[in-house]
């Protein structure tokens, strides 16, 4: 077969004003792709630095797909029934935009961005986040595997001149960053509910939970973290992506507000019709040697309690997903997912989609899976809403992306933290169920604080 030759960004500009043309329109959305030589996505991410534009930044578990975004090119903001709403905007937007070069997976009008736990967000410290927040960028990076793209998001009108905005679109890469690092970060102090309110929520949620209301319900806690100087978004992410390797990693920095996650945990993946999601609940600590680790391993994988922590998850996320799938893969019973600092219970879910849905679809009958919210699971948002002593805000929400074509994955927002200048509010929950002890919950949100906090440049709590 003949195989044409893609076209250079130049080609691509002159074919779409000429398309514009040939419409009779002034105004025409475009989404130039083209495929480049080795770029690191960490470098790339950390040049925008103090520039005052939004930063995008998501790496897969697997460690070999990863995006950068860099400014807004459109932005889709929902609030009422925000699913379905950015769902249906979104569409509306990619019908506008033409692609003139097709696009590999991960390329062209990507859209990256998340979503708040519950449907509505309150509170000073979100006020720059939104319940449902979808961003295009002007310029986008993806690295698959071994191959580099940059999308280019870019609207001509019957005035743009092609010559100029081709070098417009080459303009970053002359602007100059700073690049300065704050490597002795120091943890000035923390703040967190005391263990005696901990231990009275909790024995709230297992009172409901013996007399038949709940079955089991995911609490969290905040911890605020003050350091000595502003925190840089660069180093943090640099430090979770050297220790945190099978995770996702996540960022949506906002210049004065970014919200990061170093996650393992995914909600959804849809590749084609392929469909991947996770069962992730159940914890132990890692051990100092290898037998004591193989030792917590076995523990955990045998332990009762958080045996049924897990399977509340894997019963749900099978029945929400079943009707929509041909076929289904839920191994009978879970492995181990060992991390820097904990291990999880771990099963992998994969099915066959039935028909094109979109990854929205899926998320709206996906989240919160009882991993992060509980069963029944309108009982236990209840309980949360009334119980929990703050706003989980992006905390334990979808996070992710997709692209014209529906492929795209949302990874849920844990092990994060949002970040305001030199004070950071990390968040870490745990699944409560019947034999759930105060003080063994207690501890287990400590662990699950450890990776972003170390990140952030502290050791203690
Ligand atoms: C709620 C969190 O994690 C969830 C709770 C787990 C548990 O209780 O064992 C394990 C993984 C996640 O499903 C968190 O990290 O904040
Ligand atoms: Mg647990």
């Amino acid at each position: 077969m003949l195989q044409t030759k893609p076209l250079t960004i130049l080609e691509q500009l002159n074919n779409a004003k000429e398309h514009m043309n040939d419409l009779g329109i002034s105004q025409l959305m475009v989404s130039l792709v083209e495929k480049v030589d080795y770029i690191d996505p960490i470098q790339f991410f950390s040049h925008f630095q103090n520039q005052d534009l939004i930063r995008l930044f998501w790496k897969d578990s697997e460690d070999s797909f990863y995006l950068v975004g860099i400014d807004q090119f459109k932005t889709i903001e929902t609030s009422q029934n925000r699913f379905d709403a950015i769902q249906k905007k979104r569409e509306e937007l990619l019908n506008q935009i033409y692609s003139p070069n097709g696009a590999e997976k991960g390329t062209g009008p990507v859209m990256l961005g998340g979503f708040s736990f519950n449907d509505t967000i309150y509170g000073e410290k979100w006020d720059s986040f939104n319940s449902g927040q979808m961003i295009i960028p002007k310029t986008l990076l993806t690295v698959n595997e071994d191959d580099y793209y940059m999308t280019y998001n870019v609207t001509l009108t019957e005035n743009t001149d092609v010559d100029e905005l081709y070098k417009e679109l080459y303009s970053y890469k002359s602007r100059s960053h700073d690049g300065k690092q704050n490597s002795n970060q120091q943890l000035q102090s923390t703040n967190s509910l005391d263990y005696r309110n901990w231990s009275q929520l909790i024995e709230k949620a297992v009172g409901s939970i013996k007399n038949g209301t709940l079955g089991k319900v995911v609490l969290a806690r905040e911890l605020e973290a003050e350091f000595k100087q502003p925190i840089n978004i660069n180093d943090v992410l640099v430090n979770l992506v050297n220790h945190q390797t099978d995770s996702f990693i996540y960022i949506f920095d906002q210049g004065d507000d970014a919200f990061i996650s170093a996650t393992p945990e995914r909600l959804v993946k849809a590749d084609d019709n392929e469909l991947l999601s996770t069962c992730l609940a159940g914890t132990i600590k890692r051990g100092e040697t290898p037998d004591e680790d193989s030792l917590l391993a076995h523990q955990l994988l045998n332990d009762e309690k958080n045996r049924s922590e897990h399977q509340y998850v894997v019963s749900m996320i099978k029945e929400a997903i079943e009707p929509l799938t041909y076929s289904i893969d839920i191994p009978t019973s879970p492995v181990i997912l060992p991390l820097r600092s904990l291990q999880h219970l771990y099963t992998p879910v994969t099915a066959r989609l039935k028909e094109s849905q979109t990854i929205f679809d899926l998320i709206e009958k996906l989240h919160p899976t009882p991993a992060l919210g509980g069963e029944p699971r309108h009982v236990a948002m209840q309980f949360i809403e009334e119980n929990e002593p703050f706003e989980r805000g992006w905390y334990a929400a979808p996070v992710g992306w997709v692209d014209a074509d529906d492929n795209g994955e949302m990874a849920v927002a844990i092990r994060s933290a949002l970040i305001n200048q030199n004070k950071a509010t990390l968040f870490a929950g745990c699944g409560i169920v019947e034999e759930s002890d105060p003080l063994a919950e207690y501890e287990e949100t400590k662990l699950k604080f450890t990776p972003m906090l170390e990140a952030l440049g502290g050791t203690s709590q």
